[in-house]
């Protein structure tokens, strides 16, 4: 069966392209010796070509999880694999490798870019590093900014000269640059106003619809979860709590955390406010 997409497309099922098992990272604690356990046994599959949105409140570990698929964080215990390859014990070289298969968006289009680099040389970086000519560098950034809506000339200049939102663009052109199969998105629209968040979304729907990239949607923000994703996954505390169908999730949530999260979560309609806290009246009377 295949399941209804944010974009008209389908989510295939099947094989994973990435998957967590028992997914253990923790960090030294206050205490010498002390550890904290930030992710508690982490279970995640991503299909290829499906948004798996990554959904729960700040600090509950969503980064963490991010940063231990991209092999910047040690993995305690558990294991993670990518293309039915193990990648949590990868060598830095193969790590290096699997770049051209596995990139991130981060959140801050301000501090992801080198200011002092050109946008055509942020672009080129990556494909160089994997061998390409000049002639076909220059074509495939030519390409790249053409993807994002971008003007062709965008290339002679710095990130600077750039807004917010063109620059999160620039991010999405050098994540694709190498043609990836998973991009995690780390709260890609959170720093960038309501509008520009929309023209951001829809030009990674476009872009999946046109190469069927999975994704990893990290956000904090369940409608813009639900917007983006087939399918949704609620981390709580270090646990992924329930993970099934976006809609099925977001309307009919099976787990209590994920209920309260959906209550909390901000809405402009002044009605469903006070319906909302109604509810939350109900479900803890005491209160
Ligand atoms: N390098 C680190 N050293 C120590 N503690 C860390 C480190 N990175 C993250 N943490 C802690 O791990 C916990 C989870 O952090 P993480 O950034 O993964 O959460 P998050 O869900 O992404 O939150 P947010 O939405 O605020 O970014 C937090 O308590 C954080 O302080």
């Amino acid at each position: 069966m295949n399941t209804a997409s944010p974009n008209g497309t389908a989510s295939p099922n099947g094989e994973a392209l990435l998957s967590l098992r028992d997914v253990r990272v923790s960090f030294p604690g206050k205490r010498r010796r002390a550890r904290t356990e930030v992710l508690k046994g982490i279970d995640l599959d991503v299909r290829p070509a499906e948004t798996l949105g990554l959904v729960g409140e700040s600090g509950s570990g969503k980064t963490t999880i991010g940063r231990a698929i991209l092999g910047l964080v040690p993995v305690a215990s558990g294991t993670i694999t990518f293309g039915g390859e193990r990648i949590d014990t990868a060598s830095a070289a193969r790590r290096r490798a699997l770049s051209r298969d596995l990139q991130v968006i981060f959140q801050d289009p301000y501090t992801s870019l080198n200011p002092s680099l050109t946008i055509g040389d942020t672009l080129a970086e990556p494909l160089i590093a994997q061998g390409g000519d000049a002639r076909g560098t220059r074509a495939r950034i030519a390409a790249l900014l053409d993807r994002v809506h971008l003007p062709a000339d965008a290339a002679d200049r710095l990130p600077r000269e750039f807004s917010g939102g063109q620059r999160q663009r620039i991010a999405i052109a050098r994540a694709l640059a190498l043609r990836p199969r998973l991009i995690v998105c780390d709260e890609p629209v959170s720093a960038l106003d309501l509008t520009t968040q929309r023209t951001i979304l829809d030009l990674l729907l476009e872009i999946q619809d046109d190469t069927a990239v999975a994704y990893l949607f990290i956000s904090h923000d369940l409608s813009v979860v639900r917007a983006m994703s087939h399918r949704v996954a609620v981390i709580h505390h270090g646990l992924i709590v329930e993970t099934g169908e976006s809609a099925q999730v977001t309307t009919a949530p099976e787990h209590p955390y994920t209920r309260t999260l959906l209550l909390s979560a901000p809405v402009a309609d002044v009605a469903e406010q006070r319906r909302r806290r109604e509810r939350r009246a109900e479900a803890s009377p005491e209160r």
